[in-house]
């Protein structure tokens, strides 16, 4: 595979990036206010004070200047370019709070807007924590899905990509109990032209190779283990295979992954969440980036969560934020030409 490097050579000379800085009580002002230290030409979408706060709180010395939109936008090392957005609540790092909830989203909502109006290039996502806004009273499942929504996306597809992986998913934030009712033919067909779509128009992959994961052990040993190779899977391949597409057939998970597969694939799909992130977070974590294919936008994000116990330690690793930011400004180049 080739996959995005994890050597972080960021460019200075993109458009404007929106960073949405995510849940207030975790590490995601922390990671933006590390941002400050690489001079890019982004905007962080946050509560001023709660910037303010964290940096005393980390011990950071950065100068937080007001965004005004469509001005030239342009931070040097030690500053950081805010779009300021109110909490409901002050916030203790750690502790979180449903009151909050309506900001986590409105921070989303005004960067998409942005992207959508042409203000932003992309957008690229600090952390939110799905438990706490669901705690608010408001049906959350994930950026992703949110997105999707606000956008009038019919269907998105969660890609993650580091470790020289690629790990686009067929279903998301779904119970386990519900992933194989799930997965039929029309929303794997849409799944793969939506991966194949976006691994060209946004990665420059002529026509990508895609290694497809069976959802039953040994891909259903011939039907004994599980029919949804044979009745679901084979056929949307063997279709879209004779349009072209360049992919396997439903192959055992288990061994999907051995180095000498995936030499030969630029994506692979794998048919649930945690069929595919565990082994790619193993292979990448804190250096992976989740992207969402079929948005009508560029939308990057890290890898990881919350991680509330290291919010105001000093302790977060912006490592897969830079790398979010990186992907995005590539994915926005490969648009541009
Ligand atoms: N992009 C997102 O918005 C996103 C992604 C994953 C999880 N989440 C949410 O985050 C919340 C917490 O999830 P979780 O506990 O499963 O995962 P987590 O990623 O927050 O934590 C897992 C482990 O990794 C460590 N860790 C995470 N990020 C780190 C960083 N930048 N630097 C150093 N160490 C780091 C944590 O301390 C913890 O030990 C959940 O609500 C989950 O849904 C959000
Ligand atoms: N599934 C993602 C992961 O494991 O990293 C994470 O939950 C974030 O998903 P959204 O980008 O949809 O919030």
């Amino acid at each position: 595979m080739t996959a995005p490097s994890s050597n972080i050579a960021l460019s200075t000379k993109s458009q404007l990036l929106a960073v949405t800085s995510g849940e207030p009580a975790g590490i995601g002002p922390d990671l933006c206010l590390q941002l400050a230290g690489y001079g890019l030409p982004l905007v962080v979408l946050a509560d001023k004070t709660l910037l303010a706060e964290r940096a005393q709180q980390l011990g950071l010395n950065v100068t937080l200047l007001d965004y005004v939109a469509h001005a030239e936008t342009r931070s040097t090392p030690g500053q950081l370019t805010v779009l300021h957005i109110p909490l409901s609540q002050p916030v203790e790092a750690g502790k979180l709070d449903p009151a909050n909830s309506r900001y986590v989203l409105e921070l989303l909502t005004r960067a998409a807007q942005g992207c959508q109006s042409g203000e932003f290039a992309s957008m690229v996502t600090a952390p939110v924590h799905k438990g706490v806004i669901n705690d608010a009273g408001i049906p959350f499942t994930g950026h992703t899905e949110f997105l999707a929504e606000l956008t009038h996306t019919p269907l998105v597809v969660m890609m993650l990509a580091g470790g020289n992986l690629r790990v686009a998913l067929a279903t998301t934030h779904l119970p386990l109990r519900e992933v194989s009712d799930a997965i039929t033919q029309p929303l794997l067909e849409a799944v793969l032209r939506i991966l194949r779509h976006d691994l060209q128009r946004r990665f420059g992959l002529k026509n990508p190779r895609i290694l497809v994961a069976g959802l039953n052990p040994h891909a259903g040993e011939n039907g004994h283990l599980g029919r949804e190779e044979i009745e679901v899977i084979t056929p949307v391949l063997d279709k879209l295979r004779a349009e072209g597409f360049n992919i396997s057939a439903p192959l055992p998970a288990d061994t999907l992954f051995a180095v000498h597969r995936l030499k030969e694939a630029d994506a692979v799909l794998a048919m649930y969440h945690d069929q595919g992130l565990p082994v790619l977070k193993h292979a990448s974590f804190g250096e992976g980036v989740n992207i969402t294919l079929g948005l009508p936008i560029i939308r990057t994000s890290v890898d990881h969560g919350t991680a509330l116990e290291l919010a105001g330690t000093g302790k977060a690793e912006v490592g897969s934020l830079l790398e979010a930011i990186k992907v995005a400004q590539e994915m926005a180049q490969h648009e541009r030409t």
